[in-house]
C-alpha cells in the first residue's frame, strides 16, 4: 500500500471513530453498534450475534419489512414463523445483503454494518443462507460437492491450485460424520434422496465455517425419518453456529425450538415459546382469522 493511501486510510477511520463516539449513547441498548472491529473477528461483545432495528422495506408502495427490530444470541437456534407473505424471505434478502431496506440497521456482531457490505462479502463474513430448494452438483459426488464449496469459499484465483491439506480433510471428514452422509461418500449427488440432498447442501455451509446459518423450510417434503434427522442435526449445531430456522412444521419447531419469532406483516408479532405463542390471541388470529 502507498503512503497516501495509508493517509487517506488513516483519515477515513479517525472520521468514523469520532462520528462512533459522538453517535454512542453509553448504556444504551445500541451502544457500541458502529465501533471499528478487529479484521476478520466478530465482536459478540453485547451478546448478540444478529441485530435488526427499525427495519423498512417497500416494493412499489407496499411495505413488505414494516418497523422489523430482532436480535439473535450468539449459538442461539431461533424459529421463524408467520403466515404467507409475513416478511420471512424478504427478512433472509435483507441480512445476507439481496435487498437493501429503505431504512433502519443491520449489524453482525456490534460492529459489523451488514448494509455496507454486497451479498459475496456477507458470505465471507460468515453468514450461510440454505434456500428452500436443495442446489447441490447432481454429477458430483459427495465428496466432491463438499471439497467444492471449501475451493469456491477460496475465491475463484485460489481455487485453481487448491489441494486439501490435513485439516480441511478432518474437517470434510468430520461435516460427513455430522450431516449423516459417511456410507454416501462416493455415491453421486444426484442419486441421494431429496433429505439426503438437504443435508448435503448444509454440510457444504459447513465447510465454510458459518457463525450463522439461515434455513429457508428445511424440511418441506422431507419423510418423517428425515425430518427427525434433521432435527438431530440442528440440536448438534446449535451452539457451535447460530441458526435461524424459518419453518412452517410445528412439529419439528416444537423439536428444535427454544424461542419462536412469529413474524406477520412485516414486523414481530409475538416471541416466547412455542406454546406461548401458540396460545397468544394475536398469533391464533393471523393463522386461522384469515
Ligand atoms: N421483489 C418484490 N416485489 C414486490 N413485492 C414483493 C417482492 N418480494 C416480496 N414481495 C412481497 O412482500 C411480501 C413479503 O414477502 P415474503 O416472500 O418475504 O414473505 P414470506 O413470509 O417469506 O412468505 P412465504 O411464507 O409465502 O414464503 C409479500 O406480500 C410479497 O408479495
Amino acid at each position: 500500500m502507498t503512503p497516501d493511501l495509508f493517509e487517506e486510510g488513516a483519515k477515513r477511520l479517525a472520521t468514523h471513530q469520532a462520528r462512533v463516539v459522538s453517535e454512542v449513547t453509553s448504556g444504551d441498548r445500541s451502544a457500541g453498534f458502529g465501533r471499528v472491529h478487529e479484521p476478520g473477528s466478530l465482536d459478540l461483545t453485547h451478546g448478540r450475534i444478529l441485530y435488526l432495528e427499525d427495519v423498512h422495506v417497500s416494493f412499489d408502495g407496499f411495505k413488505a419489512i414494516n418497523g422489523l427490530s430482532l436480535d439473535i444470541a450468539p449459538g442461539e437456534l431461533r424459529c421463524i414463523i408467520g403466515p404467507n407473505g409475513a416478511g420471512k424471505t424478504t427478512m433472509m434478502d435483507i441480512i445476507t445483503g439481496k435487498t437493501k431496506p429503505d431504512s433502519g440497521q443491520v449489524f453482525f456482531g456490534s460492529t459489523i454494518d451488514l448494509l455496507r457490505h454486497n451479498e459475496p462479502e456477507i458470505a465471507q463474513l460468515g453468514i450461510g443462507r440454505k434456500f428452500q430448494k436443495p442446489t447441490v452438483f447432481e454429477r458430483l459426488s459427495v465428496f466432491e460437492n463438499l471439497e467444492l464449496a471449501l475451493k469456491t469459499h477460496k475465491g475463484v484465483a485460489a481455487s485453481m491450485f487448491f489441494k486439501l491439506n490435513g485439516t480441511q480433510r478432518d474437517r470434510l471428514s468430520e461435516v460427513l460424520h455430522t450431516i449423516h452422509l459417511e456410507d454416501s461418500v462416493n455415491a453421486q449427488a444426484g442419486n441421494l434422496s431429496h433429505g439426503q440432498k438437504q443435508w448435503l447442501e448444509i454440510g457444504m455451509l459447513l465447510m465454510q465455517d458459518p457463525k450463522l446459518l439461515l434455513l429457508d423450510e428445511p424440511v418441506a417434503g422431507m419423510t418423517d425419518f428425515e425430518t427427525e434427522r434433521t432435527a438431530e442435526l440442528f440440536l448438534t449445531l446449535k451452539g457451535k453456529h447460530s441458526l435461524m430456522v424459518v419453518e412452517h412444521d410445528m412439529s419439528f419447531i416444537n423439536t428444535i425450538s427454544d424461542i419462536v419469532t412469529v413474524l406477520c406483516d412485516g414486523s414481530v408479532l409475538a416471541q416466547g415459546t412455542l406454546a406461548q405463542v401458540q396460545a397468544d390471541e394475536r398469533v391464533i388470529e393471523v393463522y386461522l382469522g384469515r
